[in-house]
């Protein structure tokens, strides 16, 4: 089985992989990493401080995994069976970024894309959607467990844009 752990930068993505796959016993690979490492990418944006990444090549590397966790704010993007989306509270990921050092512009686009519901919104095949807002990554990771096992699926657990509309003007 694999299983994408996807959501905005500072969800707390990485964090959830880790406890899941020592649960499952699955391998976790760090999306990110796993593109530097194999310079699986096109070219390097400065003014974005990212990578365009290249998916045919990506997803050609992972082809043959199996019984793996992607962990990464793109894995959803991946040839997965389930699709696992944290969300949290913008004001908490902001803080998150912060203390991370983000840049002040860098910051706001990932706030922005979590209030604009970005990662769900392009997620596809078996989806399952958990607001981590206050919680425990060992509670949300007993969730992910149940709801795979249960073959549940779920989207719309949270709306961000009243409260933080002002994020987006
Ligand atoms: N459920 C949680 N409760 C409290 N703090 C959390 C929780 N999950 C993660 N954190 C904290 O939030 C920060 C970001 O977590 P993490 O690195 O797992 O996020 P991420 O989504 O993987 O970020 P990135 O995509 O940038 O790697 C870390 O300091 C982590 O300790």
């Amino acid at each position: 089985m694999k299983i994408a752990i996807t959501g905005t930068p500072g969800v707390g993505k990485t964090t959830v992989s880790k406890i899941l796959g020592e649960r499952l016993g699955f391998k976790v690979i760090d999306i990110t990493d796993f593109v530097k490492k194999n310079k699986l990418y096109k070219e390097y944006v400065e003014e974005m401080d990212s990578f365009l990444i290249d998916f045919e090549k990506l997803k050609k590397a992972l082809e043959k995994e199996d019984n793996v966790i992607f962990d990464g704010h793109i894995s959803h993007l991946l040839d997965v069976d389930y699709t696992i989306v944290l969300r949290c509270d913008p004001k908490i990921i902001e803080k998150r970024l912060k203390e991370r050092g983000y840049s002040e512009k860098k910051i706001l686009e990932n706030v922005q894309a979590e209030i604009l519901d970005v990662c769900l919104c392009e997620s596809k095949g078996k989806v399952y959607e958990i607001d981590t807002t206050n919680k425990k990554p060992e509670e949300i990771v007993e969730e992910i467990i149940s709801a795979i096992k249960e073959g549940k699926e779920r989207k719309g657990v949270v709306n961000w844009l009243e409260k933080y509309f002002d994020y987006l003007i």
